[in-house]
């Protein structure tokens, strides 16, 4: 099945130490380029930026080509020809200059660019966007490992949120910035991140620190940056050191049987650091660059306080902070702006909406009992294509439906916090591997983790927030594929349902008259749904009958009399 293909693909974890062939088939690609490649006159390079970028975050245009006669500035030419030891046979050919033609390099050019994306880009002293990764080299001098890397896997043309933050921070500025889901946040700031550890080899000491919200997305964030960081090394013998905090190493650097100076970058989860620090385990007050991932989660009230105690030990004066996620809400642009200096602000697209790639629908199930209906019926319809992922509201809930669609025989498992971390994590492999075809889950999956290739997203359970609901879709449409997200709701879902209706709207979705009128909130709906009370308690989840139900509670009742009885008898 191609799109079990498609998943795997995106779910290879280890990679393949392959970076020989693959540089070959890079560049013989780019010489070919190169033969038609005239230095590309204004009109030329306006004409490339014209095409709409605002949907195509990933375009594959291949941009970088080896070639003789250097353009670079010195300092630039330095950093490319002396930044690490040679690490194989394919080195030599690595230190050719790469040909470097600015894409933006004035004001002009930078607002056709935000105007092609719709990036809206606010503060004092914006620095220029990069129109593609070769304007890193010409502005920042930018590591050439570093930039093969990218290659490497793929990453040819920065996507939007990366043509803005990336020099954002490279200029040491603090960013607050919002971006469709799967449209590339993370590499917007693990590249200039990697980029500036390399710039200050000379400290030792843990210098990178990024918060993610859950262990799986802390994870998949180190996982990108090993990739990216690959044959980087800070001097001759030490390579650039990342961890992930997790259990055994939170454990050992506790014990001291490692020193709490050996990384370079460290990715944690909020509470996980947090004890770490609060044991002395670790000193946060030489960290330079803190990154917020997922950062309207981490300055909700389930994180706040651990966030705040991570800030305040974050004591050095230079340090840089960042703030990402899908959807900023004002309060936490409001928190944004009192702990930043100087804060850029940067929004990709329309704050809040849903990324575009997903098609959106709204079905009404009636009551519970239609719910599971609903599914039954998507499977006869064949829209039930997998990979698929549901979401429900709580662990109960997730369970109860694991276990109506295993009896259904379906290719299903569940994903909540009663899971162990091993369950969670195979489960996720399985998933990506395309041996599980429906992941049920609750919201722990629902931010930040990029299964490539799933096709739809359902809610069972109608999300709380609209933001909550911009992330449970966000699993789909990833990395500019097309997905599709079914949104089931009840009579009771009436009030609930309104948020997302206006996500719909804003994400450009078609919305049928009725919903136009039914999402109209009033001053007291609102007020009712920010103290979450456009939920009430559902039925259960079951087709059993009530009457059967029943029975079977009854005949247990008697069974147990029955035992007791006869366990009062012998005594
Ligand atoms: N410049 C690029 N070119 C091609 N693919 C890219 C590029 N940048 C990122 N990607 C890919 O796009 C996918 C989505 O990226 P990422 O997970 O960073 O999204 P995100 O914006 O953080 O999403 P979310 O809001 O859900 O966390 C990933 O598979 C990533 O490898």
């Amino acid at each position: 099945m191609d799109i079990f293909r498609v998943l795997t693909r995106g779910a290879s974890v280890k990679k393949k130490d392959n970076s020989k062939k693959q540089s070959s088939v890079d560049y013989s690609l780019s010489k070919s380029n190169h033969t038609n490649l005239k230095t590309p006159g204004k009109n030329d390079k306006l004409a490339n930026i014209q095409m709409d970028r605002e949907l195509d975050f990933f375009r594959n245009k291949k941009i970088f080509h080896k070639v003789t006669d250097s353009k670079l500035g010195d300092s630039d030419q330095e950093t490319l020809s002396k930044s690490e030891p040679a690490v194989d046979g394919n080195e030599e050919d690595e230190t050719e200059t790469f040909d470097v033609q600015p894409k933006i390099t004035n004001a002009k050019d930078a607002l056709e660019l935000r105007k092609s994306y719709k990036g809206n880009v606010t503060g004092q002293d914006i620095p220029l966007p990069i129109g593609s990764f070769e304007d890193l080299i010409t502005r920042f001098s930018f590591d050439k490992r570093l930039l093969t890397n990218l290659i490497e896997n793929h990453f040819t043309e920065p996507t939007p949120i990366q043509c803005e933050s990336i020099p954002l921070a490279l200029n040491s500025r603090d960013i607050v910035a919002c971006a469709p889901t799967g449209s590339g946040k993370t590499l917007a700031f693990l590249i200039p991140l990697l980029q500036q550890i390399i710039n200050d080899k000379e400290t030792l000491g843990l210098k990178g620190l990024i918060i993610s919200p859950t262990k799986e997305l802390a994870n998949q964030i180190f996982i990108e940056c090993i990739k990216l960081s690959n044959k980087i090394f800070l001097d001759k013998k030490r390579p650039l050191q990342i961890a992930l905090l997790s259990k055994s190493l939170s454990a050992k650097l506790k014990n001291k049987v490692i020193n709490e100076k050996k990384y370079d970058i460290i990715i944690s989860t909020p509470l996980r650091l947090i004890d770490v620090v609060k044991n002395e385990a670790l000193d946060l007050s030489k960290v330079k660059h803190l990154i917020f991932d997922e950062a309207d989660k981490l300055f909700d009230k389930t994180f706040v306080e651990q966030t705040d105690d991570i800030l305040s030990s974050c004591t050095d004066n230079s340090l840089r902070k960042a703030m990402f996620s899908a959807t900023i809400p004002s309060n936490v642009e409001e928190i944004a702006n009192s702990i930043m200096l100087d804060p850029i602000r940067v929004i990709i697209g329309h704050k809040e909406a849903a990324n575009m790639n997903i098609e959106q629908k709204l079905v009404f199930c009636g009551n519970e009992e239609g719910k599971l209906i609903a599914i039954r019926q998507l499977v006869q319809e064949g829209e039930f294509k997998p990979p698929i992922i549901i979401f429900l509201e709580s662990i109960t809930r997730a369970k109860a439906l694991y276990h109506e669609l295993m009896y259904d025989r379906m290719n299903v498992d569940v994903i909540h916090a009663e899971r162990t971390a091993l369950q969670r994590e195979k489960i996720i492999e399985r998933f990506k591997s395309g041996d599980l075809w429906c992941l049920i889950c609750t919201d722990v999956l629902a931010r930040g983790i990029d299964f490539k290739g799933v096709n739809l997203v359902i809610n069972y359970d109608v999300p709380r927030t609209a933001q909550a609901y911009v992330h449970r879709i966000g699993r789909t449409g990833r990395g500019g594929r097309s997905g599709k997200a079914i949104t089931l709701y009840t009579k009771q879902d009436s009030l609930a349902i309104k948020p997302i209706i206006n996500v719909m709207k804003q994400s450009g979705c078609e919305v049928a008259e009725w919903m136009n009128n039914i999402s109209k909130i009033t001053k007291k709906e609102k007020e009712a749904i920010k103290r979450g009370k456009s939920h009430t308690e559902r039925k259960q989840i079951s087709t059993v009958p009530k009457i059967d139900i029943l029975k079977k509670k009854r005949k247990q009742e008697m069974i147990q009399a029955s035992k007791r009885r006869k366990l009062e008898e012998h005594q």
